[in-house]
């Protein structure tokens, strides 16, 4: 598997590819043996297998007769975990690693063995470590044939007590849950660790799963309180244009165990967990009862933390087990029954699973330059091409040349959220509205663009008058550091123009340094003298960004620090987003949000696009933050 991170780019076109299919969740039954030997000479079992799709359950109102159910797989006493994995788990995974979502869930009485199946130990490995390890056969599988890369990154939280909390980030506090307009749901503030092996993936669960809430009840020593889901994603990304990206997620649910308080003898915050245990599971079972009832009745899934979570996974887009773990003991008897039953209902409940697929976009002139390297040319060939057309770009001063690209590359970005937002609506009606209302905003943005291009040369031409001096002269005296910021200025959204400064030119004779500064979604390249004060002034008369402190400082220092707080925003756990300065709890969720939404931040600027993040904002917090990682 390629160690590669998904790609840079942002992701901005969400479809789902072909026909949607429906898939019907699969109910596999499990039955557990008699854990103490005496019961099983006694009373015997209350339930039994009939065949491998079929089993009987006395029926505890009238002792003289049995309920039959079947249902896709029942697995007796005697299968082995990896019985159980290999016919029940197996077949879903591979959907994972072509950007479908599948879950797997235990349900069952508390003691009936849904952790033994999930979990299992080291000697009886159960479906978890089974499935990742699968996940990650399948990848290196897939790998081979080098059309994709492949990412895989996990997540793993627990409900307790109607909270939110993140088992690999423990002292983290209740998480939100909210949808995104695809119908994802995301958790900002969740950790996301993105994993390389399964020795890799062991190294965070073994820990993490340790934070999981258990306790002992009469029914089992360590009952999970909880229900603990684990998250795998699969993101992959096409190598060569139009770079697709797919992202598959696998849900693994150990669900907590419905439970009669009158047996298991809980009191006290025992009592309180069952009763949001009981309610989780009450709100889970009229979820599956407005699915089986038909499409006009409103689903629950509001009503608790567990089916918001698992609302892709009943009626939603995934390919869905069902796990239902059963006891033998007649004392079970009751609890069987009522899992059985619902167990029965589930199995009737039809998801439309389907893939998931974005853009990766690369900035403009990249993708340019990869498709043209693309017609012709071998490999060697292109590099050269690619090499040769990124110096002449770079060494191209013209303004009108980044105001074109550039520009064109915000126009793009608008034309595929229209896009997006067209390909989203079914309705008809819809449609055409969009689509004339895309038409319209294309023309203001090509009208933007003509008076963007208008402005920049009036400007231009303002200098030079102002100045005395012929734009010529000025660009080329300033040609080496600026190519050098070209560079960085091509893989930035922003829009530029280089002007010669009038006050600084007219009145400083000292050798001149060269700053960025940028005015909304305008990127002046300013000669400025090394004492400019903190704001400086465009010729339009309207204020700059404070800027000048940066021009004193080092300029590979600069960039080292800008990385750094580039890598914090796009890896760092709710707590790192904080330790940043100007980013408290709210903003820290809000770019974890972004970040689960349109991939990572490509670039520090791309921060301004996180909800209230204003361009002054922005501008405070590059400077508080800059000055405290580089420790001044
Ligand atoms: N198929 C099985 N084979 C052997 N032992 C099992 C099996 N299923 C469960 N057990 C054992 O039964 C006990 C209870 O199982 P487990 O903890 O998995 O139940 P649970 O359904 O997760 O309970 P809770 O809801 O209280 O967490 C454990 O000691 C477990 O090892």
């Amino acid at each position: 598997m390629s160690s590669r991170r998904p790609n840079m780019a942002q992701r901005v076109s969400v479809k789902g590819r072909g026909r949607k299919k429906i898939s019907r969740v699969r109910v596999a039954v499990r039955l557990r043996p008699f854990m103490d030997k005496q019961d099983e000479r006694g009373e015997g079992p209350c339930v039994r297998g009939l065949d491998s799709q079929n089993l009987e359950i006395v029926n505890w109102r009238n002792a003289t007769e049995t309920l039959k159910y079947h249902f896709d797989v029942f697995h007796g006493e005697q299968t082995t975990q990896k019985e159980v994995f290999l016919s029940s788990v197996k077949p879903i995974l591979p959907y994972i690693t072509r950007g479908q979502n599948a879950s797997v869930f235990a349900y069952g009485p508390t003691g009936a063995g849904k952790t033994h199946t999930m979990l299992g130990n080291s000697a009886q490995p159960g479906v978890i470590p089974r499935a990742v390890g699968e996940v990650f056969n399948l990848v290196n599988a897939q790998d081979e044939d080098e059309a994709w890369d492949y990412s895989i990154g996990m997540s793993y939280l627990e409900i307790y007590n109607e909270k939110v909390l993140d088992l690999l980030s423990p002292s983290s506090q209740d998480l939100p849950i909210r949808e995104d307009k695809d119908k994802n749901i995301l958790i900002p503030g969740l950790t996301h660790t993105m994993i390389s092996s399964f020795s890799d993936f062991e190294r965070h669960f073994v820990p993490a799963n340790l934070n999981r809430t258990t306790a002992s009840t009469k029914l089992n020593q360590r009952s999970s309180r909880s229900h603990a889901v684990l998250l795998i994603k699969v993101v992959r990304t096409q190598r060569c244009l139009p770079r697709r990206q797919q992202t598959g997620k696998l849900y693994l649910v150990d669900l907590a165990g419905s439970e009669d308080n009158r047996r298991t003898g809980n009191q006290g915050i025992r009592l309180k967990e069952s009763g949001a245990i009981n309610l989780s599971l009450f709100t889970l079972s009229k979820v599956v009862d407005s699915l089986k009832s038909g499409a006009s009745v409103r689903v629950p899934y509001r009503d608790s933390k567990l089916t918001r979570l698992l609302q892709d996974s009943l009626g939603g887009s995934a390919h869905s087990l069902m796990i239902v773990n059963i006891a033998p003991e007649y004392e079970y008897c009751f609890d069987t029954v009522g899992a059985l039953n619902f167990a029965a209902k589930s199995k009737l409940i039809v998801n439309a699973p389907f893939t998931r697929e974005t853009v990766a976009v690369l900035p403009v002139k990249r993708a340019n330059e990869e498709r043209e390297a693309g017609q012709s040319g071998t490999e060697p060939e292109k590099k050269k091409q690619r090499d040769e057309k990124k110096t002449e770009q770079e060494a191209s001063t013209l303004p009108s040349a980044h105001l074109h690209s550039l520009s064109e590359q915000s126009v793009m970005d608008r034309l595929l959220a229209l896009e997006k937002r067209v390909m989203c609506c079914e309705n008809q009606d819809s449609v055409s509205m969009l689509k004339h209302s895309a038409h319209k905003e294309i023309e203001a943005l090509k009208q933007e663009h003509r008076d963007f291009e208008r402005k920049a040369l009036l400007l231009s031409q303002l200098v030079k008058e102002k100045s005395g001096f012929s734009q010529e002269p000025s660009f080329r005296s300033s040609t080496a550091p600026l190519q050098q910021k070209q560079a960085n200025v091509t893989k930035s959204n922003t829009r530029q123009a280089m002007v010669q400064p009038l006050q600084d030119h007219l009145s400083q004779p000292q050798p001149a340094k060269a700053l960025t500064v940028r005015k909304q979604s305008v990127c002046v390249k300013k000669k400025v003298a090394t004492t400019l004060p903190d704001k400086a002034e465009l010729p339009n008369g309207k204020e700059n960004m404070p800027s000048g402190w940066e021009s004193h400082l080092d300029e590979s220092v600069v960039e080292q620090a800008r990385q750094k707080i580039l890598q914090i925003l796009n890896t760092g756990s709710l707590k790192e987003l904080k330790s940043l300065q100007q980013i408290g709890d709210k903003k820290a969720k809000l770019i974890l949000g972004w970040r689960e939404v349109r991939g990572i931040f490509s670039k520090l600027e791309d921060l301004s696009q996180v909800e209230g993040m204003t361009e002054k904002r922005f501008s405070t917090f590059m400077k508080a933050n800059l000055l405290s990682v580089m420790g001044k």
